[in-house]
């Protein structure tokens, strides 16, 4: 039998809003398009459940959805549902299948890799993962696992025909995030989620299920239209140098708002840089203030050189993700301690980075790759072999941008990969030079945002040419030090900061026609 999991909805009648039956919400949740029915009842007496299940039988059957009972196989029998979903702790998969009619679906609920491997020896139907994110529909008694986690799971899939389903606090605010994030590096996606409270617990079952079914198809669509790795679209040297200038005139014109969490050290010249080129600044790192914000701004900077507010960091992003503005990730010196690497872990679990900018040793760092060492923030020894390869694979595995910025700077989306040239040696004699660069990258990302009508977006979860918006931001800055670096005044490193700022604010389309130079690979 085969069957649709997109939309899986599991019953929880206890978070019935108040004044709606089961009955109305379940057919109004079938009606919207929920796929596959889970009848899930942790406290009821068993006459109650199987009155439940015929009812629910019914109905499914009215709808052409398929019926699932949770941990009962008796009832599945009784009421000739199509199958059971089971937990670790229940009866085990052999055994339930000696009592289920032949072709009866089998569902597992799987936590970690054992259980998956587990799973496709059972050679179960499908797999439930989870939970993605906190819920209050269920005491759970594992960690949540996060998009990555998912995306783990799923590479354990490959070469099998087990299906997947995501479940745990999946909403239409995170939903776009929970596909996204999770496909894995090898291209695995799920093939569904499943939800308790955001269709049982609303007033408004049938349109809350259309919304999630709206979100997953649009991305399904836009995956299937990208394919997995994506076909190369068309840039040249040529088009990324007008797109970059095109960007450059959106920024002055729409003088967005950049909002930056970012260390102590460079807070002034970073709020310089991004006034200099046309932008707003705003340092705010309250967690009480993310989501206000999160619907005004024009990108989101997350610089973690001095990791004061972790809590800002993740509703930032989140609410950020929401609203499909783009969040730039400078996870500065995160190969230094043990907290960086987990706290960048935790970001981006819970977050999707839009791009992820570093130097050599941070990049290396993120990928778990021990070819380029760290000194502090900064890298040692001659970077990587093949760095185009490297942003490449990176970008691939972190779904999103990567900038790896160095005395050349290469940046990738996975699919194109761009290397820059520019640059002056002062640039690296100022403190805080590569965290401005994240600055001008979230400048021309927020540039790339507000050029992209709402309606290109569909399905992504971030609207706008990110790849475009990483190599202005890098281009800007590098040719503002080139521009700066002769300049009269210039007599040193301490002169050379102001004449920089003053190269931002003078960057005409000319001079970055004449100096950028930029180098596409696909
Ligand atoms: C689709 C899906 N995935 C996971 C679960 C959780 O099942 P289980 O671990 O058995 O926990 P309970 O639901 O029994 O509390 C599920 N029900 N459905
Ligand atoms: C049954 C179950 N198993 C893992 S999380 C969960 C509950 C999911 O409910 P919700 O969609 O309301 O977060």
């Amino acid at each position: 039998m085969t069957i649709d999991y997109s939309l899986y909805l599991v019953t929880g009648r206890d978070l019935l809003p108040e004044g709606m039956t089961y009955h109305e919400s379940l057919e109004e949740s079938l009606r919207g398009g929920v796929t596959v029915v889970q009848i899930r009842e942790k406290e009821t007496d068993t006459l109650e459940f199987l009155e439940i299940a015929r009812e629910s039988k019914t109905l499914c059957d009215k709808y052409k959805v398929p019926l699932i009972i949770n941990d009962r196989v008796d009832i599945a029998l009784a009421v000739q549902a199509d199958g059971v979903h089971l937990g670790q702790t229940d009866m085990p998969v052999h055994v339930a299948r000696t009592l289920l009619p032949p072709n009866s679906i089998i569902g597992v609920s799987c936590n970690n890799l054992d259980h998956v491997r587990g799973a496709v020896a059972d050679r179960v139907d499908y797999i439930g993962i989870g939970a993605v994110w906190a819920t209050n529909t269920k005491n759970l008694s594992n960690p949540v696992m996060g998009v990555r986690g998912i995306g783990t799971l799923l590479s354990a899939l490959d070469g099998t025909d087990v299906n997947a389903v995501a479940i745990g606090g999946i909403k239409s605010d995170n939903l776009l995030r929970t596909l996204h994030g999770s496909v894995s590096p090898s291209g695995h996606k799920l093939d569904g989620i499943a939800v308790v409270s955001e269709i049982v617990a609303s007033r408004d079952p049938y349109n809350s299920t259309r919304t999630l079914r709206e979100i997953y198809t649009d991305f399904s669509a836009l995956l299937e239209q990208q394919g997995i790795p994506r076909p190369a679209p068309t840039y040249t040297a040529d088009s990324i140098k007008a797109g970059v200038i095109d960007l450059m005139r959106v920024v002055r014109e729409t003088n967005p708002l950049i909002h930056q969490i970012t260390n102590v050290v460079v807070t002034n010249q970073s709020a310089n840089a991004t006034l200099a080129l046309g932008g707003s600044p705003i340092m705010v790192t309250a967690p009480e203030e993310m989501e206000d914000l999160s619907r005004i701004l024009g990108a989101l900077l997350i610089n973690f050189g001095t990791v004061t507010s972790k809590e800002g960091m993740m509703l930032a992003g989140k609410y950020a993700n929401r609203e499909k503005k783009p969040v730039i990730f400078d996870p500065v010196g995160v190969g230094a301690t043990q907290f960086r690497r987990q706290t960048a872990a935790q970001l981006l679990n819970n977050w999707q980075a839009s791009v992820i900018k570093g130097n050599a040793a941070e990049l290396a760092a993120l990928a778990q790759s021990e070819e380029v060492q760290a000194k502090g923030v900064d890298s040692v020894g001659p970077g990587f072999v093949d760095p185009a390869k490297f942003v490449r694979d990176l970008a691939r595995r972190e779904r999103c941008v990567i900038a790896l910025t160095g005395q050349t700077d290469w940046v990738s989306d996975g699919m194109t990969i761009i290397r820059l040239d520019n640059g002056h040696q002062l640039l690296g004699k100022i403190t805080g030079s590569g965290c401005v660069v994240g600055t001008c990258v979230a400048l021309f990302c927020a540039g790339a945002w507000a050029q992209a009508s709402s309606e290109a977006s569909s399905g992504k979860l971030v609207r706008g040419d990110m790849l475009l918006g990483a190599v202005g931001g890098i281009l800007a800055l590098t040719i503002a030090a080139e521009v700066a670096a002769p300049q009269a005044g210039v007599r040193g490193s301490g002169s050379f900061l102001p004449a920089l700022i003053d190269a931002l604010y003078n960057l005409t389309p000319e001079s970055v026609l004449e100096r950028a130079r930029v180098q596409v690979f696909c």
